[in-house]
């Protein structure tokens, strides 16, 4: 479904991605985990088109992503940081995404389900950051799409949030759906992920299910696997 090929991408002296080779088949959940500025959102922004790789390939369902836009109707981002406009209501913002996406939405169960219908006249720049995380969810989910790119999506939710959260990824497994998903919470991987993507020092340095990531670290606690591949590149 997804095939990054020869990736590179530098800023300025800083080389981020470095060769880099990845596939991604249809249907499931990959977490993509790496050390702090290892180049995980560079990853997804390259295949968002929000940042131009120096060199290199992007395919989305067979076809190169350079220099096109039509795709990006087939996939939901949630990003890291979401930069809502503060003087514009819960309820407003919705119905802007709404109209920019002429898509079917189910925006109301999603309300309902993150307990946010207190929350739809409130002006986005007062809300909590948790707050804002479940409107950033509910945006990224409303819509129907093979693709789902969930960067950081566990930042500032309440346990009942996250568990809410969880279920609504497990459900989207369930109907065939590619989920992407960075985060630096073990246990999120844990639960969800069918594989890792693990990026070091700009390239894939193991991918594989969780299983195999446990038998070749010789380690049973994930968190400590992890940190068992990056000591070992640097040992
Ligand atoms: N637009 C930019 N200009 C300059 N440097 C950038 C830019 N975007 C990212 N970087 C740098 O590229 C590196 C990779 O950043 P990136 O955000 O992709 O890392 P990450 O793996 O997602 O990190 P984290 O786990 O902290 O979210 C970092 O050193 C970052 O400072």
């Amino acid at each position: 479904m997804i095939e990054f090929k020869n990736l590179h991408k530098s800023f300025g002296k800083l080389t981020v991605l470095d060769g880099l080779d990845l596939s991604i088949k249809k249907g499931g959940i990959f977490a993509i985990l790496g050390p702090n500025g290892s180049g995980k959102t560079t990853l997804i922004k390259c295949l968002l088109g929000m940042v131009i790789p120096n060199k290199g390939e992007i395919n989305f369902n067979n076809e190169s992503v350079l220099k096109k836009w039509e795709y990006r109707n087939n996939l939901n981002y949630l990003p890291q940081i979401a930069n809502f406009p503060p003087n514009l209501t819960v309820i407003e913002l919705i119905n802007m995404v709404k109209n920019l996406r002429p898509k079917e939405s189910k925006e109301s169960k999603l309300i309902e389900l993150f307990g946010l219908e207190d929350f739809l006249n409130k002006k986005l720049g007062n809300l909590s950051g948790g707050t804002k995380q479940k409107v950033n969810i509910v945006l990224t989910f409303m819509f129907d799409s093979e693709l789902i790119i969930l960067d950081e999506p566990t930042t500032g939710l309440d346990p009942i949030a996250l568990i809410h959260l969880k279920e609504l990824i497990q459900q989207e497994k369930a109907n065939g759906k590619t989920i992407l998903i960075t985060t630096h919470i073990m246990s999120v991987v844990d639960e969800l992920a069918d594989e890792i993507v693990f990026l070091l020092d700009g390239k894939i340095y193991f991918k594989g299910s969780i299983e195999a990531l446990k038998k070749q670290t010789n380690n049973n606690n994930l968190e400590h696997a992890i940190a068992n591949l990056i000591s070992k590149q640097y040992a």
